[in-house]
């Protein structure tokens, strides 16, 4: 994006470790004194919680693919002018837990609408705020659910709950976006322990900030 600011994106399979990393990041690069911002999507400003809440409760089961996608994309909107957009003219790193090509390799490959038509409404959405750099946490989707079931404080939601080849097909949707996007998409290793993911992405993030 062309502001003061960086704005630094976070993708990946169910569990791959990004709050988890991402939070350790926030707290490391402001103890530096550094202006940072840790924020999600969707969700990070009311409206777009309110609409993560309609996306992913289980009881939506009835939700059209095509709503899904829209629903994703108007809370990107809000979350982008109220909160991002801001942020970046204010000199912040922005550290967003998802962002776009959650919405390419899930909505768009996953759910079979397509990568080029979920990138269009997409594109009407945020104009040209793309991320200047993504880290894309790279591990099996089993082992990833694996951590998500093994953790008795996160609640499965809808999307946790889509069938293993749903998410085999989002672990595909990303390795076409990859490409697509490589000179803005790092993947990093997320199957090593957290300390060393940590490191990994730590230094990915400070070889393009400092
Ligand atoms: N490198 C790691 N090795 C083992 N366990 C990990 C690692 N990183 C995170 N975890 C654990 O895995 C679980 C999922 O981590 P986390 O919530 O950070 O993933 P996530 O990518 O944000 O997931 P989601 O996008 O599905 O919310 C947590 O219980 C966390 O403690
Ligand atoms: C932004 C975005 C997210 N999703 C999916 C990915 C996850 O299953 C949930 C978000 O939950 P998390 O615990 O915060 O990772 O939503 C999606 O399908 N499309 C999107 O654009």
């Amino acid at each position: 994006m062309n502001s003061k600011g960086i704005f630094i994106t976070f993708e990946g399979p169910e569990g791959a470790g990004k709050t988890t990393v991402i939070s350790a990041i926030y707290d490391r690069l402001q103890n530096q004194g550094k202006k940072v911002l840790l924020t999600r999507e969707p969700g990070g400003i009311k409206i777009a919680e309110d609409i993560r809440g309609i996306i992913l409760d289980n009881e939506n089961t009835e939700m059209d693919a095509k709503t899904e996608a829209l629903l994703y994309a108007a809370a990107r909107r809000q979350h982008l002018v109220e909160k991002v957009i801001p942020a970046l003219a204010q000199g912040y790193i922005i550290l967003c837990d998802r962002f776009i090509d959650s919405s390419l390799a899930y909505q768009g490959y996953a759910r079979g609408i397509g990568i080029d038509e979920i990138l269009e409404i997409n594109q009407f959405a945020i104009g040209e705020a793309m991320p200047d750099v993504t880290v894309f946490f790279d591990i099996r989707p089993e082992d990833g659910l694996a951590r998500v079931l093994n953790n008795d404080k996160r609640e499965q939601n809808r999307l946790d709950k889509e069938a293993l080849s749903f998410h085999h097909k989002v672990y595909e949707g990303y390795q076409q976006v990859i490409r697509r996007y490589c000179d803005r998409i790092v993947v990093t290793d997320a199957s090593l322990t957290q300390d060393e993911v940590v490191e990994n992405v730590y230094k990915i993030i400070t070889s393009r900030i400092m």
